[in-house]
């Protein structure tokens, strides 16, 4: 589904990804770890066409999109639910949901799939977005991504900001997803969370992956170890 090869992305001078690649199957689940600064944020706004890729390539159902816009790989079926959320504060609940919609890319998810995925937000779904809260904000940033039908779901750190409560009703509903099938990345800080819901952990620091192990094969200890650079690189086919 998705192949990155020798990725990297920059700012400016800064090689904030370096010769990052990358191969993911269809249906898979990949959790990316990392310190603060590791670039999981940076390699995922390159994979969904935010940021330029500097030099390598990717490819996304065998198509080269290293440089192609990111409304066209969201119209092939890449996604990005981003770090912050990045609502229309000044619209409505379902006005954010059917601004995903606007490709008008085939498939399952529509208003009232999105309703019945995320139950606590139908009674605001004429809310203003900017009066919601952080869970209400989350599952309605998720909503708006599925709406767009994605083979590829990219979640970046969707529990930042969120009460534990909260964190494990957004859950409930993204291992929904990831059980029927939706094939997803997810960038998580807390460990054991990433770990139980990704069948592939791959750990960046400093622009690089340094792990790539499926969770069966590998360890808190021994992801925590690449996540401080205490190891050598421990990079491996996952697959
Ligand atoms: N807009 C920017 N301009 C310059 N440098 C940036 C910019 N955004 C990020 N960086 C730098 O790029 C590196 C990677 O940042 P990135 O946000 O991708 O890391 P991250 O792993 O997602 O971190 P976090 O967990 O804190 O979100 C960091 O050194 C960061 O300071």
């Amino acid at each position: 589904m998705l192949l990155a090869k020798a990725l990297d992305v920059r700012y400016g001078q800064f090689r904030a990804v370096r010769e990052v690649s990358l191969e993911m199957k269809q249906g898979e689940t990949i959790a990316l770890i990392g310190a603060n600064g590791a670039g999981k944020s940076t390699l995922l706004r390159a994979i969904a066409g935010a940021l330029p890729i500097h030099s390598g390539a990717l490819l996304f159902k065998q198509d080269d999109i290293t440089h192609a816009p990111s409304c066209d790989r969201v119209k092939q079926g890449l996604s990005l639910v981003p770090e912050g959320r990045r609502l229309f504060t000044d619209m409505t609940i379902e006005e954010n949901l059917l601004l995903g919609q606007t490709i008008h890319r085939p498939g399952e998810w529509d208003l009232e799939r999105v309703f019945e995925t995320f139950p606590n937000l139908v009674k605001r779904r004429y809310a203003k977005a900017g009066s919601l809260s952080g869970g209400e904000q989350q599952a309605t940033a998720i909503g708006r991504s599925l709406m767009s039908n994605p083979e590829l779901l990219i979640l970046d750190e969707v529990s930042l900001g969120l009460s534990p409560l909260v964190v494990d009703q957004v859950y409930a509903s993204i291992e929904k997803l990831r059980d029927t099938g939706t094939t997803i990345i997810l960038v998580e800080q807390a460990l054991d969370r990433a770990i139980s819901f990704a069948k592939r952990a791959v750990c960046m620091l400093e622009g690089r992956i340094v792990l790539d192990k499926l969770t069966v094969d590998t360890d808190r200890h021994e992801i925590t170890q690449a996540y401080f650079g205490l190891q050598k690189n421990t990079t491996q086919e996952a697959s």
